[in-house]
């Protein structure tokens, strides 16, 4: 578990992070929204000690962070940033390397892991072990630096806007790809974007941020239903709501017997996704693979439901 506790951060003068207490517990993730400059990224490198706060702390697993050496919190932290921030002169083997050879793990282990790492980030290791960070993609080179932040199994991951660079189909199995990670591993992850949609749907709590300041942390479900006031309403899109809401749960939920025309879509489709195929090919019931429906007045039913009183 994760506790910051009254942490505070000025400069010339402003609180940039203004007395934030937030508790993550392990194994989940929380993201972390909020206006251009209202923190975020201040905050977190307040975690690792990046940045020195100024008042508060940071408690992990109960162990203030202020009395661990410094190089020992930051080898047990994963920290993928935005851009990769790759080592330039250094291949791709190297560079998730960084912290398994910092803590002496045996070569045969670390190239184990090198691979380990690169196959499930769909990265070819034969290919793509010893190419130099220039050679890559934007998107390969930022798979590459969240590989190097999970290189040495951290229980804690910080993650600063770490797929900002990738398209929006390998964004989302990004996203995907960390979500089975941290289930497998129990990493708790503290994630910051500017994607709502990213926020909503990676989050098991989000956190809104504001000049500083905490405005709402809760499950997302629950920030979308009830934004605690109108300034997060309008972050979080009010138009855009109904739709982040039907976008957190499957049709496999709402199915129901009986057979439909058309191409079936997969039980793991999203009420969101399975409402715009409805729209798109006209139909009024979707099959799903491997049985069942799911009605367009099912999806209608449900947005109905989940809406505010
Ligand atoms: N080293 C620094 N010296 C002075 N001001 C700083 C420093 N670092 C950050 N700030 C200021 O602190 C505020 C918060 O910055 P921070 O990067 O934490 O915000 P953010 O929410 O991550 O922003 P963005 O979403 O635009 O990345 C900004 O006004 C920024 O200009």
């Amino acid at each position: 578990m994760i506790e910051l506790r009254g942490l505070t951060r000025t400069y010339d003068g402003v609180a940039v992070v203004d007395d934030v207490s937030l508790t993550v517990p392990s194994g989940e993730i929380a993201t972390l929204v909020g206006t251009s400059g209202s923190g975020k990224t201040t905050l977190l490198r307040m975690i690792n000690r990046l940045v020195e706060p100024d008042a508060g702390t940071v408690l992990i697993d109960g162990v203030d962070t202020r009395t661990v050496p410094v190089h020992d919190l930051r080898r047990r932290i994963g920290y993928a940033i935005q851009g990769d921030g790759l080592f330039p002169h250094r291949t791709v083997a190297r560079n998730i390397a960084t912290v398994p050879r910092l803590l002496g793990w045996p070569k045969a282990r670390i190239d184990a892991r090198i691979d380990e790492l690169l196959t499930l980030f769909q990265l070819d290791p034969a290919t793509f072990r010893d190419r130099m960070p220039h050679q890559l993609s934007g998107g390969q080179a930022q798979r590459v630096g969240v590989a190097r932040a999970l290189a040495a199994r951290p229980d804690l991951l910080l993650m600063d806007e770490p797929f900002g660079a990738l398209d929006a189909m390998i964004r989302a199995q990004a996203q995907t790809e960390l979500r089975q990670i941290q289930r497998q591993l129990g990493t708790t992850i503290i994630l910051v974007t500017h994607d709502i949609e990213e926020a909503v749907r990676l989050g098991d709590r989000m956190a809104v941020m504001d000049r500083g300041r905490i405005l709402q942390h809760d499950r997302p479900g629950m920030v979308l239903r009830h934004p605690a006031s109108p300034f997060v309403a309008r972050m979080l899109g009010t138009a855009e709501r109904a739709f982040r809401l039907l976008s957190l749960s499957t049709v496999a939920g709402i199915a129901t017997q009986g057979s439909a025309p058309g191409p079936a879509i997969h039980p793991e489709t999203t009420l969101r996704d399975a409402l715009a195929e409805c729209l798109w090919s006209g139909r009024e019931a979707l099959p799903i693979q491997g049985g069942g429906i799911v009605t367009l007045t099912a999806l209608r039913a449900s947005a109905a439901q989940q809406a505010p009183e």
